[in-house]
This record gives C-alpha cells, sequence and structure tokens, in this order.
C-alpha cells in the first residue's frame, strides 16, 4: 500500500510578501506548487494538500469593507470559505495539468471543508493571525486608528492586521476525505485552516469570525486520515538551530526527544517556525514521520535527502 503524505503549504507560497495580488501572479505561483506536488505523485505517495490563506483572506475581507457601501459586506468565515473556494479552484486545475504533462491521470478534488473550534477558546479574545498585506509601523497604526484593527508585527517582516486564531478541534468530513484519498484521489482538503465553525448546545454548527493556522489543522488533518508522513513546506531549506545568528545550525534527521528539547530551549519562533514544529512534534510523537523543508525540495525531502525530518 502507497504512503498516505498530508503536504501543508505556506499562504506565502501561493503570494509573496511585497508581490501584486493579482489572479496572475497567484496562479502562477500555485501552478509552481502544483508542479511540485505532481512530483511527489509521481513518486507513488497517495497525497492531501492544504494551504494557507493569510494573504488572501486578508485581501478578500477589504474587498468586502470598502466596498459595504454598494453591496453589504460578508463576514470573515465566509471571506474564509471564498479564499478556500478560489485557491482550491486554482490547485485542482493546475494540479491536473501537471499530471498531465507528467502522463499520469489521477483524479483530483477540491473539497470545501469547515473546521470545528471551541467557542471558549481564548484566542477569541487575543487576535495573533496575521491576514492581507504588509504595512509599515505608522500606515498599520493609522488604519487601527481609522478601522478599528487590531495590528501586529509579523517575523520581522512588517506590520499585518491580525484576528483570532482559535485551536483547531475536528475537521468535518474527514472521513471523506480519507476515503477519497485512500482510493487514489488526489484530495484539496481544509485550505486556509478550514472555515471556523462551532457546535451549538443543540448540536448544529455556525461559522465563527476566525482564520485557523494550517499548520494546525494540517496536524489535526494528518491524523483523521491516517496519514504516514505530515509534510510542511515553507520558505526555508530546514529548520534551524541559533536561527539567523553565527552559530546556525540546520537540523537533518532528529528525534522527538531532541526537538522537544529545541523547543524548550525556545529556539522556535512563536508566529512562524513554532506551530510548524508543535505539529510536527505531536505527528511525529503519535509514531508518524514529519518533514518541514523548503517547497522546491519536497520529492528530495521525502527521500531524506534535503529537509528537516522528525521521527520516534
Ligand atoms: N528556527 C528557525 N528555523 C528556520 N526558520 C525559522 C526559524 N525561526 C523562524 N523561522 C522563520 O520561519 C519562516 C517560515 O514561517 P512562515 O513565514 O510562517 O511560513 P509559511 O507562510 O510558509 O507558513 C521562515 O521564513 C523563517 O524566517
Ligand atoms: N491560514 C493560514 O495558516 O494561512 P497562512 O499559511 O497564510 O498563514
Amino acid at each position: 500500500m502507497a504512503e498516505k503524505v498530508v503536504i501543508a503549504l505556506g499562504g506565502n507560497a501561493i503570494l509573496q510578501p511585497g508581490q501584486e495580488a493579482t489572479y496572475e501572479n497567484q496562479l502562477e505561483n500555485v501552478r509552481k506548487c502544483s508542479a511540485i506536488i505532481a512530483q511527489v505523485v509521481k513518486q507513488g505517495y497517495q497525497v492531501v494538500v492544504t494551504h494557507g490563506n493569510g494573504p488572501q483572506v486578508g485581501n478578500i475581507l477589504r474587498q468586502n469593507e470598502e466596498a459595504k457601501d454598494v453591496v453589504p459586506p460578508f463576514p470573515l468565515d465566509v471571506c474564509s470559505a471564498e479564499s478556500q473556494g478560489f485557491i482550491g479552484y486554482m490547485m485542482e486545475q493546475t494540479l491536473r495539468n501537471e499530471l498531465h504533462e507528467l502522463g499520469l491521470n489521477n483524479s483530483v478534488v477540491s473539497l470545501l471543508t469547515e473546521t470545528v473550534v471551541s467557542p471558549e477558546d481564548e484566542a477569541f479574545q487575543n487576535p495573533t493571525k496575521p491576514i492581507g498585506v504588509f504595512y509599515t509601523e505608522e500606515e498599520a497604526n493609522k488604519l487601527a486608528e481609522e478601522k478599528g484593527w487590531v495590528v501586529a508585527e509579523d517575523a520581522g517582516r512588517g506590520y499585518r492586521r491580525v484576528v483570532p486564531s482559535p485551536q483547531p478541534v475536528s475537521i468535518l468530513g474527514s472521513d471523506t476525505i480519507k476515503t477519497l484519498t485512500d482510493a487514489g484521489t488526489i484530495t484539496i482538503a481544509s485550505g486556509g485552516g478550514g472555515i471556523p465553525v462551532i457546535q451549538k448546545e443543540d448540536g448544529k454548527y455556525e461559522g465563527v469570525e476566525a482564520v485557523i493556522d494550517k499548520d494546525r489543522s494540517g496536524l489535526r488533518l494528518s491524523k483523521e486520515v491516517d496519514a504516514d508522513v505530515f509534510m510542511i513546506l515553507t520558505d526555508v531549506d530546514n529548520v534551524y538551530v541559533n536561527y539567523g545568528k553565527p552559530n546556525q545550525k540546520a537540523l537533518e534527521q532528529i528525534t522527538v526527544e531532541e526537538a522537544k528539547q529545541y523547543m524548550d530551549e525556545g529556539q522556535f519562533s512563536a508566529g512562524s517556525m513554532g506551530p510548524k514544529m508543535e505539529g510536527a512534534l505531536s505527528f511525529a510523537e503519535h509514531g508518524g514521520k514529519a518533514i518541514i523543508c523548503s517547497l522546491d525540495k519536497a520529492a528530495l525531502a521525502l527521500e531524506g535527502k534535503s529537509g528537516t525530518t522528525i521521527s520516534k
């Protein structure tokens, strides 16, 4: 039986900081991601793809707010569904085309996915998830004053609007995602961390205004579909200790114990590598293989020739 890999792509892979948010730019970025994912399919893996949406959901929210006098604005969970829809569309189409280039004809499907969160999650009182474009400190403070936004510095790259980011509790429909994947379909699911919903006391579901971290929901998804490998693709070749310092060292094959020790030492930044390492460590603790590597080295990393791999 083929090994099953859940691949989590950063929202920045779909739109780099500073790049103009045109349809053409994002389609080309997604096509490049799809070319890499197609190589992984060619290696013989069953693949589930999930992706970020930070830049995209922020832009959709802004479009809604700017046009509010012409068209009534939609809430953030609906913006999240819209971003999942358009990225899923671009990814499904480009992945099919890239597979065709390699002489493969696997079926590909993109599923709008809801992720359950807790209404009691303290993240609702403490927004931390950066969305949309980057601003200077001065611009960000002005927007915060004028529009009531909460803004924060994002990993040394500038200032962004931040929104609540509750922990994913479960992924609705993950049994179907698993069935499809096990049957050989390449499934794109839980994009943007999934559309955040809560379950009310009467058992019914309702959307909530938040953006879930895709590394955290990717971990949940990996567990719920019984993946062998959880792979986080980002913009650095490896996870490093002493990152950015003269004595920085790339981590290659490490154990759960080593990863825990580095976490305890505070080696990974809260808003960027921290959640990725948390997810990777939790997956490896449960017996799976977790990989963090750069987008263009995905196929090599699966062969153990690049990236950081954590296992028991
Ligand atoms: N210890 C570390 N090792 C490697 N990268 C790190 C580390 N600490 C922080 N980073 C930063 O994490 C970034 C990747 O996280 P993020 O920007 O959230 O990615 P993505 O959008 O791909 O999910 C890297 O570009 C790097 O600057
Ligand atoms: N939803 C999410 O985690 O998006 P980014 O990867 O763009 O931050």
